[in-house]
């Protein structure tokens, strides 16, 4: 792993209206890290990635990827980033094809490359008899998928997946689970976002957790273990406030009496 930082992230703040929504983070990352980004609903993950990738260019702070600065060149950026969101709207009248197509387009990718690269990708996530069919008669799973391949049809250097497994069975689980690991041994640099503790804690090789705004804990589940607890989900649970005793559940079903 190189000593030099791929994305490296000074002082990063950001409002929205008064509401202080990432407090003063700071962050290097490594060429081929699969990061694991956690946090409780709301702690500022998905505004920490929309940063990432150029989305929400107001901030305060210094984001810089590649040695290249996010407030002056995004463009240049955004060429070395796949990102997969997690609310994500595919042009559903399209066929897969044709939408693989436009994203590639966007990308400046060759027609020959492009479609080629298309067709065995789709292929390869099970998509290959659908692949000229209107998404519009898809499953969450199947646009899921198909979301996930315009993510890394420019074979970038970074992917950024926001909850990626969202609709996906079981297989599918798995084989994306692969997919991130064999990516990383390509060299991808990979920054995971997801509530699904069980794969973060096997994909990823360092583990952020962000609460309220602030990283609170930085390691790999190794060190989380020892220092926490042994799993994921009670490390999740301890640093991020949440007690044993809470009886949230009760006040639920009380609230029917
Ligand atoms: N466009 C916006 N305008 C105002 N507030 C926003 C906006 N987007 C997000 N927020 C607020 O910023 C905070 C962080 O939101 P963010 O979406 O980054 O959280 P998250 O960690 O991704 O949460 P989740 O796990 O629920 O997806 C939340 O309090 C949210 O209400």
């Amino acid at each position: 792993m190189s000593n030099t930082p791929l994305i490296q992230i000074r002082n990063l703040s950001k409002s929205y209206g008064s509401k202080l929504v990432l407090k003063n983070l700071s962050l290097d990352i490594y060429p081929g890290q699969v990061i694991g980004y956690i946090g409780p609903n709301g702690a500022g993950k998905s505004t920490t990635v929309k940063i990432l990738t150029g989305l929400i260019p107001e901030f305060e702070g210094e984001v810089l990827v590649n040695g290249i600065s996010m407030q002056s060149n995004p463009q240049e950026i955004k060429k070395l980033i796949g990102y997969v969101p997690e609310n994500a709207e595919l042009y559903e009248v399209l066929t897969p094809m044709e939408y693989l197509d436009f994203i590639g387009k966007l990308y400046n990718m060759e027609d020959e490359q492009l479609h080629s690269r298309a067709s065995r990708l789709l292929t390869a996530f099970g998509l290959g008899n659908n692949k000229d069919d209107r998404m519009d008669t898809f499953s969450k799973g199947m646009r899921q998928k198909v979301l996930l391949i315009s993510g890394i049809i420019h074979n970038p250097q970074i992917i950024i997946l926001d909850e990626p497994l969202s609709g996906l069975d079981a297989n599918a689980v798995i084989m994306i689970k692969e997919l991130i690991m064999r990516l990383s041994q390509e060299g991808k640099t990979i920054f995971y976002c997801s509530h699904v503790m069980d794969v973060v804690e096997k994909v990823s090789d360092r583990i952020l957790l962000i609460n309220k705004g602030e990283i609170i804990a930085d390691g790999t589940f190794e060190s989380l273990k020892q220092n926490h607890a042994d799993t994921l989900e009670r490390v999740f649970a301890k640093l991020t406030g949440r007690d044993e005793s809470d009886n949230e559940t009760d006040a639920i079903i009380n609230a029917f009496n």
